[in-house]
């Protein structure tokens, strides 16, 4: 077994080294177009400045890089025999499709948050976004990151909104309400509406609150370490290996029986 790390230099890039090293697999290298930034990874790490290189060393490739990557990585692995743990997030609708199309080809791991504990917040908003009905019930997904975040809201934000949506039937597009500002007039009955917060080191925390005129539940995630990330997504890799072509979960990878 072999993994390759897309994104290597980066602050989950790092963690990943480690937690590749420390479930006894082979690290067969990473990407980084700026290989001055290596210092601290091990010695004999191959560098590549091209993911499709990568891939021919690897049976997967774990990436944690940024949205402008997705379109061409997606073409370049889809051309290889590697499977793909893909945790970048702030997708586009077009890079989102590129995903898909790459899933055609090999097994592709795709998951906003590698935590175990937000893959379960997801399945349970889910429900609630079934059981609680949308006329009765506001749903508000506040989420809060540290400063140097460039996507807003969270891609985990946007999977428990899109969890939330699918228990209620609805599309998420239809009823999204992010970043009000000025008048904005009253809440929009079904809305899901969205808070990003930004500041200091938070490794990444979500609420998703269920408020009716009478009670109010509230969902709660935070992360404490970026580690989390890093020996999810290791799990994921060890997990796709050798799987048939398809998209999977992090919902997959847990062996969490279907809704
Ligand atoms: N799914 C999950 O569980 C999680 C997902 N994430 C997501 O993973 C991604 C990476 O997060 P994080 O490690 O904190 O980010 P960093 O910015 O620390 O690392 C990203 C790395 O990607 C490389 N990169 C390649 N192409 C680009 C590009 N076009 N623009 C910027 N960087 C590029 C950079 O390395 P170089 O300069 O060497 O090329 C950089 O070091 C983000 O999308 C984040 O939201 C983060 C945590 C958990
Ligand atoms: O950029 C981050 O740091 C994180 N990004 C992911 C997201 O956008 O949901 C996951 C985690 O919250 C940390």
């Amino acid at each position: 077994m072999r993994i390759g790390i897309a994104g290597i230099t980066g602050r989950v890039g790092r963690l990943l080294v480690e937690e590749v090293q420390a479930a006894g697999v082979a690290l067969a290298g990473g990407t980084t177009r700026t290989p001055d930034r290596a210092a601290g990874l091990p010695p004999a790490c191959p560098l590549f400045d091209d993911i499709a290189a990568l891939a021919e060393v690897c049976d997967v490739v774990i990436d944690f890089t940024h949205a402008d990557t997705v379109v061409a990585n997606a073409r370049a692995l889809a051309g290889t025999k590697a499977a793909w743990v893909l945790g970048t997030t702030g997708l586009s609708a077009q890079q989102n499709e590129s995903v898909l199309k790459a899933a055609e080809h090999v097994a592709v791991v795709h998951a906003a948050n590698f935590s175990p504990g937000v893959t379960l917040v997801q399945r349970l908003a889910r429900m609630m976004g079934q059981a609680l009905p949308a006329q009765v019930y506001d749903a508000e997904i506040v989420e809060m990151h540290h400063r140097q975040k460039v996507d807003a809201p969270s891609g985990t934000a946007l999977a428990i909104g899109q969890a939330v949506a699918l228990g209620r039937g609805v599309d998420l597009d239809a009823v999204r309400e992010s970043g009000r500002d000025g008048h904005t007039g009253p809440r929009r009955e079904g809305a899901i509406g969205f808070a990003a917060l930004r500041g200091g080191q938070i490794v990444g925390e979500h609420d998703v609150l269920f408020t009716s005129a009478d009670e109010q539940i509230t969902l709660s995630h935070r992360a404490f370490d970026r580690r989390i990330f890093a020996t999810g997504a290791v799990r994921a890799a060890l997990w796709v290996k050798g799987r048939e072509a398809g998209l999977y979960s992090m919902e997959d990878v847990l062996g969490l029986p279907p809704l």
